[in-house]
Parts: structure tokens; C-alpha cells; sequence
């Protein structure tokens, strides 16, 4: 099944645009799994465990885990989500993107190394940079557009011909390199009326949206912009909020409160 069919099955199936990020921090572990050798797995497995019901997706990043030599853990991580919690897309968040040679590999370490179902890409480089992977059509390819953070502005909001560059970004994905209905976009949710312009030009195209919880991004405000003609089409992001919600040995079960938290004020604002 391509990662976009897994992705309406989950919306469907969990009720939820609720996405997990898996965005490991070892110093905010709780003591009792700190000095474990498989720390990382064992703490991002118990989340996962804990969240699966509640979400329509995972995200691990992988920048957490490379920081620590934790590649492995990774690896591990995505075959217990596919192993234990079947039909639950995982989005490889890399930000990839190089010359055609180098991006190749970056599409085979994404999709065959880690098996995800999709993966972040920038595509600051040109279309070239991102063709391994616009052409796997079973594969989500979702690229960067109006990032949550501060500085995203700087390039992004440039005017590019009387429209800032991150809607030229949309329009040129939605129309000319989306030819297998592969791709979505990020737009973070610390910009709702941009997300709500984005969202006017790419029809239903998927929109993953970070910057709830830590970020301060406000749930009402992403719904109210960026829903979909049919009520969906967000993945709405949250890791430090959700993992990190307890420090306790009860981690994941207030990891778990967290995430319902999230859904239900999702659910509320459909
Ligand atoms: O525009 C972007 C793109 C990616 N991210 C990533 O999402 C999470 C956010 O973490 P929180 O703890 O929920 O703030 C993190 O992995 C970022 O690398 C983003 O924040 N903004």
C-alpha cells in the first residue's frame, strides 16, 4: 500500500490528524531507563506503544538519533512500528536533498535502510534533487514550504514575481512535480494564514504541520486554515510536548495523556 493510501486509512481508522514526533533527548529521559544501553529504543518504543491508537502517523527525526550513533536504535524503532502497529505511517523527518548522484542515496537510506513511508525533503535545491524520490510513487515526498520557525521568513517570504516564494514552492509542487500524487508540504503551525494560503492553492494535498506544544502553535487557528475541503489533509506534529510530558516511570502513560489531550482538541475543532 503507498504511504498516501496508509495515510486516509489512518485518518479514518484512528479518528485523528495527530502525528507523534520521535525526537529523542537522552538527558530528558526518565532516570530509570537512562543508563540502559538501548535507552533510546527502549524509550521511544515505549512511546509508540503508549500513542499508536491516538495518531495518524509517526515522525522520527532522524538528527536525534544520528547525534548520538543511535542509527541503529532508529532502524529498530521503525520495524517495531511496522511490526506492532501495521498501517501506521512513518515519515522519516531528514530535510534531504543533493545532486541527482547523492540524492539517490539519501532515497535508498530513507526507504530501504529505514523503511519509512515517507520522508522530509528541501527543496531548495531544484526538482532534480528530489527526482529519486517524486519518483517513488509508493513513497511520500514531503517537502519543505513555510517552516515554524523564526528565521523562515527570511527566504521563504521573499517576493518572487508579486507572491512570496513559499507559495510558489506550493504551486510549482502541486502542479508540475506531483505527477504521482506522491508529494505534501510542510507548513508549520506558527503561520495560520500562511498555512490557509498554502492550503488555497494545493486542494487536498496533504500538509504536514509542526510547531503545536513546545512551539506554541495554536491547534484552532491550524484548523480553521488548513483543513481540506473533506475535513482532513493535516498531520498535525507534536514531539517534545507528548514525549516529554512526563520524567517519571509513568513516562509513557503521561506521554499517552498528552497525545489524547492533543486528539481530543483536534477532534473538537473539526
Ligand atoms: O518547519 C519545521 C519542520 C520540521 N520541524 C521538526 O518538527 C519537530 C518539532 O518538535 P516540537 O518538539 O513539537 O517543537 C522537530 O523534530 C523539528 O525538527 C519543525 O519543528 N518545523
Amino acid at each position: 500500500m503507498s504511504f498516501m493510501q496508509s495515510l486516509r486509512q489512518a485518518w479514518a481508522r484512528s479518528g485523528s490528524l495527530l502525528c507523534v514526533g520521535l525526537d529523542p533527548e537522552p538527558a530528558r529521559f526518565p532516570a530509570h531507563l537512562r543508563e540502559r544501553p538501548d535507552a533510546v529504543f527502549a524509550f521511544c518504543a515505549a512511546i509508540v506503544d503508549a500513542t499508536a491508537d491516538l495518531v495518524c502517523a509517526f515522525k522520527p527525526q532522524i538528527a536525534h538519533f544520528a547525534a548520538l550513533r543511535a542509527e541503529d536504535a532508529l532502524e529498530r524503532l521503525i520495524a517495531h512500528i511496522h511490526d506492532a502497529h501495521p498501517g501506521v505511517p512513518v515519515i522519516l523527518d531528514a530535510k534531504r536533498g543533493d545532486i541527482g548522484s547523492t540524492a539517490r542515496h539519501y532515497a535508498s537510506e530513507a526507504f530501504e535502510r529505514y523503511r519509512a513511508d515517507a520522508v522530509t525533503l528541501n527543496p531548495y535545491l531544484g526538482r532534480d534533487s528530489v527526482e529519486p524520490f517524486l519518483e517513488r510513487a509508493d513513497k511520500g515526498a514531503i517537502l519543505l514550504c513555510r517552516t515554524s520557525n523564526p528565521g523562515g521568513a527570511d527566504f521563504q517570504a521573499l517576493d518572487c514575481g508579486g507572491e512570496p516564494l513559499y507559495l510558489r514552492v506550493a504551486e510549482t509542487i502541486a502542479r508540475d512535480w506531483n505527477a504521482h500524487g506522491n508529494c505534501a508540504l510542510v507548513v508549520g503551525a506558527t503561520w495560520p494564514e500562511e498555512l490557509g494560503k498554502v492550503r488555497a492553492r494545493v486542494g487536498t494535498m496533504p500538509l504536514l504541520v509542526p510547531g503545536i506544544g513546545a512551539q506554541g502553535g495554536d491547534v484552532a487557528a491550524v484548523l480553521r486554515h488548513g483543513l481540506d475541503a473533506d475535513g482532513n489533509g493535516l498531520i498535525i506534529s507534536a514531539s517534545r510536548a507528548v514525549l516529554y510530558a512526563g520524567d517519571g516511570e509513568d513516562f509513557a502513560a503521561a506521554a499517552r495523556e498528552a497525545a489524547r489531550t492533543l486528539r481530543e482538541a483536534i477532534a473538537a475543532g473539526r
